[in-house]
């Protein structure tokens, strides 16, 4: 198992944004969080990364305790977010900003930098190769000096996702990656987040595009209200009674079927 959250619950002042959830993520799954809006999805997002802290509950990481770790740490042990909007260095190119991502697994200090030693430009290479391999991997290679802002929006999100993956997470956290694509970029992710499984890394995302999610996960989470409404595999979801019930007051983007 990869990701075990026990009971967590968190309180904004008087507002209960989770209450009690908990479910498992098992190594390889691409697991989806939907719900209607202010369901609590990023809040656990947040809670995950220790963003801030749950009010009560625990979170586990491969068998470890990781609530109460601080974000970074987070990070070194292996889970990575994308956010819902778009978080790029803008000014920066393409390949730098996947430079940037592989930064928190460079293990040479300030020493080894300032005076070049050979360690450190073994690094470097090594980030270098990394870093073409992920742009390959996201599409991106004939891009790699364009700055980032010029790229077009579906690629600006598969470049987030190529930054995430520099750092080489064993988990990836997906912030609704199917935001404002049109079709063609929508399925070009869908393709993108399966390559990602195959290289070993367990998927959680949130996202609206209920077709996507149906079509991508292997299990999904409901969240309604900030408790946890059902799980299940798409086709246990999609004909839940309770989960149909909730999305019919929702927006039509929302719509489960
Ligand atoms: N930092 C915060 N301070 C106070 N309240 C918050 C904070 N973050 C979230 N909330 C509240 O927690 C609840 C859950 O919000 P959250 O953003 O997690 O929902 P969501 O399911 O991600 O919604 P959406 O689909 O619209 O992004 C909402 O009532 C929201 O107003």
């Amino acid at each position: 198992m990869v990701l075990e959250l026990k009971n967590i619950t968190k309180n904004f002042g008087g507002i209960s944004a989770l209450t009690d959830v908990s479910f498992q993520i098992n190594e390889g799954e691409i697991f989806g969080l939907i719900g209607p809006n202010g369901a609590g999805k990023t809040t656990l997002f947040n809670v995950i990364t220790n963003m801030f802290p749950p009010t009560s509950g625990e979170i586990k990481f491969l068998g470890d305790k990781i609530s109460g770790l601080k974000p970074h740490k987070i990070t070194d042990k292996g889970i990575c977010r994308t956010f819902q909007n778009i978080r790029l260095f803008s000014q920066m190119s393409v390949l730098e900003n996947v430079l940037v991502g592989s930064h928190c697994r460079s293990k040479s200090g300030v020493i080894n930098s300032v005076l070049r030693t050979k360690a450190q430009r073994k690094e470097e290479t090594n980030s270098l190769e990394a870093a073409s391999e992920l742009l390959e991997l996201v599409g991106l290679s004939m891009f790699q000096d364009t700055i980032a802002e010029n790229l077009a929006y579906g690629q600006q999100r598969r470049l987030e996702i190529a930054r995430a993956l520099a750092s080489n997470p064993k988990l990836l956290l997906l912030d609704e990656p199917a935001a404002g694509m049109n079709e063609t970029e929508t399925e070009s992710l869908f393709d993108l987040i399966k390559k990602v499984q195959k290289r070993g890394v367990t998927v959680l995302l949130i996202e609206h595009d209920m077709p996507f999610v149906m079509k991508l996960c292997d299990r999904i989470t409901v969240l309604n209200f900030g408790k946890k409404l059902a799980e299940g595999t798409p086709a246990e979801i999609q004909s839940n009674q309770e989960v149909i019930e909730a999305y019919l007051g929702a927006e039509e983007d929302d719509e489960i079927a």
